[in-house]
């Protein structure tokens, strides 16, 4: 795994975007240091979702700028924002989100052959990647064949598998039990850290919240308040 030195690793300024009538950001600044592990918090509608949409290039805010590094993505033409959320980023979802036709380590070899990886290296590193996630018996396994927090840790090492930058997650506990969410928290928090993985995670739950660096809570489109966490639960 590799470790980064470089910072910032993803920043929101000015970002403000609206659907109809509808102010869904207005005018957020976010500054992510590479590596951090942030949670996103807030009451339903407060943005959450579009800051994360508008932070991984699935959106383009209408005014202000998102950067990845050094690059503007808010600027790039789609074609190039789906090669960098291919190549840099990596993605869990609240239900896994796997293709319940492929067994897990294919699940897992996917981003690296959407990357150009050959078949089999693929699935060696997916191998390697769901034995590090404590499933190394699982790989012939399909998502329907595991519990949901098994396949959330295969989710987990899909996002994880091409090194990417930022690991955006979209409420990966809302799915499961409280034991099992903190797990997934746990495996989550702790490999992006090994990885340097900077880590944005959106979530309803302030204890899985309490497994992140940093917590910030959008109100009515705005940065509320942001603040240090101790980076364990509560
Ligand atoms: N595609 C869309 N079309 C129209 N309105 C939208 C769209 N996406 C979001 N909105 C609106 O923008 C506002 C912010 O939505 P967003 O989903 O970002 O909030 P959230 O904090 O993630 O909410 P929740 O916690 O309920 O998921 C809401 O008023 C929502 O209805």
């Amino acid at each position: 795994m590799r470790t980064r030195t470089t910072t910032p690793a993803l920043a929101a300024r000015g970002v403000s975007k609206s659907f109809g009538r509808v102010r869904a950001l207005a005018g957020v600044d976010i500054d992510i240091p590479a590596g951090q592990s942030v949670a996103i918090m807030g009451p339903s509608g407060s943005g959450k979702s579009t800051l994360l949409h508008c932070l991984a290039g699935i959106l383009v805010p209408d005014s202000g700028e998102v950067h990845l590094g050094d690059v503007a993505v808010s600027g790039l033409p789609d074609a190039r924002r789906s090669r960098l959320r291919r190549e840099q980023l990596g993605f869990v979802f609240q239900d896994g989100q796997l293709l319940p036709e492929l067994s897990a380590r294919e699940n897992v070899a996917l981003a690296l052959l959407l990357n150009g990886s050959s078949r089999g290296a693929a699935l060696r590193t997916a191998g390697e990647w769901l034995e590090r996630l404590g499933l190394s018996g699982a790989g012939d396994r399909r998502p329907g064949e595991m519990s949901g927090g098994q396949a959330q840790r295969v989710a987990i090492a899909r996002a994880m598998v091409h090194s990417p930058a930022v690991v955006f997650a979209d409420e990966p506990t809302g799915a499961l039990d409280q034991a099992t969410g903190h797990e997934v928290m746990q495996i989550l928090t702790t490999t992006a850290a090994m990885a340097g993985t900077t880590l944005v995670v959106v979530t309803h739950d302030l204890q899985v919240a309490g497994w992140c660096s940093r917590l910030v809570e959008l109100r009515d489109a705005m940065v509320h308040a942001d603040r240090p966490l101790t980076g364990e639960p509560r």
